[in-house]
């Protein structure tokens, strides 16, 4: 065995990416490494960032967290997919549950089931056969004592930061206050030695984090690794953020709601509601976009609505020489699906997993870049797709409509409009069931389907069918509202309804 040549570790950055590089990190390896975080309160982080997908529960997991302790530090709520509002057509509405449609067989996948009832005249909907979706519609949450339900938060990002922070510091991560003035690197290997402060403080490392948001510091200003832009497929550039008082109960789903040069979100927590809005600079100026975005809100605003630029598109390579980027340093694709915390924990699981103890090892970067690569990929086609098959009549969503797409796109959609046939390939994030909502959401309705639901026959078939649904409805009625249960389950006096 070789001598641990890297033991201090320097994070770069104090956002969501930074404190959750730090918490894991100190908590799983904190006994082999001596880690740094830097991060000035001067620059600020995105502050954004608040709807997440089911891994995070995993991630949590890893980090030891308590539920209940991590909802109320920082005033989360369940979240059970993502309602999308007016995305194929003005008045359209479908919900990406994080569920499981019915239930499939090593054949083929639920959906053939029901596309074989439905040729046959049943009126049910995909969605009738999903227990997530369902209780979504009906404001529901329960966690049942049998069985799964399979959830997601929307967080505070200010808050879920500071919980993370004061992790991360209990397990003897260093916090140094500062702004990285310069970076000091190896003139013969180009490895960075240290990140050099305005105060002229040099914190030294052996590895380097680059979390320092959209600039890239490290990755970018001092590796020019480069960027391939995606926003010909992905055009959006722009997000007014606000937040507003809470008006209502919370609803146990993010909002999406298409409008004619972007979309608009809606993240409910406990205290307040987070609202966005999403646009391409070339339709919507940003005057027009303020005020849409606040005539559009429901409650009291409680902040400025605060511009945020982005380009999407991903860092050609994330990790180089002696420094790996996480989150919006690495990329960006805008969060319609809420992906980007997932990233920074898919990242940091994969680095703490081929974490270069005895140096860095040129194999390991290749394997890092192309999984990295790959995955942001994966979610860059989803989001797409989103986009690309709309019937709505304005020119941003007509030029998506009649975009060429990525390849990878092409043979998806093409696979499931001849025969119904969706898969999760090795680099997917998205389950079948997901890619099945969206393309089905999207009114993309196949032309043929498996006969494995036709070889049970109609009468068996429907009989099937029909009890599913039934089974759904009964454990939907008899769980409480997700504002019912969101008080109970935090142990605080219920709110008024
Ligand atoms: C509009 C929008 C909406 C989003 N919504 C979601 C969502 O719903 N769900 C989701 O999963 N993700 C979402 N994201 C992405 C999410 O916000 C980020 O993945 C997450 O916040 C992590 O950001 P970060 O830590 O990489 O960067 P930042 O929050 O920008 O943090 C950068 C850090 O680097 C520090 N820093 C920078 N320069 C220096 C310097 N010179 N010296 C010292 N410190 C420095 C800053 O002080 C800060 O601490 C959204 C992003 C955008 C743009």
């Amino acid at each position: 065995m070789t001598e641990q040549r890297v033991k201090k570790v320097v994070i770069a950055g104090g956002g969501t990416a930074g404190w959750l590089a730090a918490a894991a990190l100190s908590r799983q390896l904190g006994q082999l490494l001596d880690i740094t975080l830097v991060e000035s309160e001067e620059i600020g982080t995105i502050g954004v960032g608040e709807a997440t997908i089911p891994t995070m529960r995993s991630f949590h997991a890893i980090l030891g967290l308590d539920e209940r302790e991590f909802m109320r530090a920082t005033q989360a709520t369940f979240k059970l997919g993502i309602s999308f509002e007016n995305w194929a057509r003005d008045g359209d509405r479908y919900i990406h549950s994080f569920g499981d449609l019915g239930k499939s067989t090593w054949m083929g996948d639920f959906h053939h089931f029901w596309l074989a009832a439905k040729a046959a005249g049943d009126a049910s909907e995909i969605g009738d056969y999903c227990l997530e979706l369902q209780a979504a519609k009906a404001e529901r949450f329960a966690l049942p004592s049998e069985g799964e339900i399979n959830y997601a938060y929307h967080l505070d990002a200010g808050l879920y930061a500071r919980f993370l922070r004061a992790r991360s510091e209990a397990n003897g991560l260093k916090r140094i206050e500062g702004r990285i003035a310069s970076v000091d690197r190896d003139g013969e290997t180009g490895f960075i030695r240290a990140l050099v402060l305005d105060s002229g403080e040099r914190v030294e490392g052996d590895l380097f984090i680059d979390c320092t948001g959209f600039r890239g510091l490290l990755i970018e200003s001092t590796y020019a690794a480069g960027y391939e832009d995606w926003s010909h497929w992905l055009p959006t550039n722009s997000a007014l953020a606000v937040q507003s008082a809470a008006t209502g109960p919370a609803h146990p789903y993010t909002r999406a709601i298409a409008h004619d040069a972007g979309w608009r979100w809606r993240i409910p927590l406990q205290h307040r509601v987070g609202n966005g809005l999403v646009y391409a600079s070339e339709h919507l100026s940003d005057d027009e976009a303020h005020a849409r975005l606040l005539g559009t809100i429901d409650g009291a605003p409680l902040t400025e609505p605060r511009l945020i630029r982005f380009r999407t598109g991903r860092r050609r390579q994330v990790w180089m020489g002696n420094c790996v980027a996480l989150s919006l340093a690495s990329g960006f694709v805008e969060p319609l699906e809420s992906t980007s915390i997932h990233l920074v924990m898919t990242g940091v699981t994969r680095l703490m997993q081929a974490f270069p103890f005895g140096g860095v090892a040129p194999a390991a970067v290749t394997r890092f870049n192309e999984q990295a690569q790959a995955e942001l990929e994966r979610v860059r086609d989803f989001i797409i797709l989103h986009y690309h098959l709309n019937e709505r009549p304005e020119p941003f969503w007509a030029a998506r409509r009649d975009m060429p797409i990525p390849d990878t796109l092409v043979e998806r959609i093409a696979l499931f409009a001849e025969a119904a046939q969706a898969y999760q390939g090795g680099e997917d994030l998205f389950r079948v069931a997901s890619w099945v909502q969206v393309m089905l959401g999207q009114r993309l309705m196949p032309r043929d389907h498996h006969r494995l639901g036709t070889i049970m026959g109609g009468p068996q078939l429907a009989g099937v069918l029909a009890k599913m649904r039934g089974d759904i409805s009964d454990v939907v009625a008899a769980m409480p509202t997700h504002q019912k249960f969101l008080d109970r389950h935090l142990l605080r006096p219920p709110r008024a309804a």
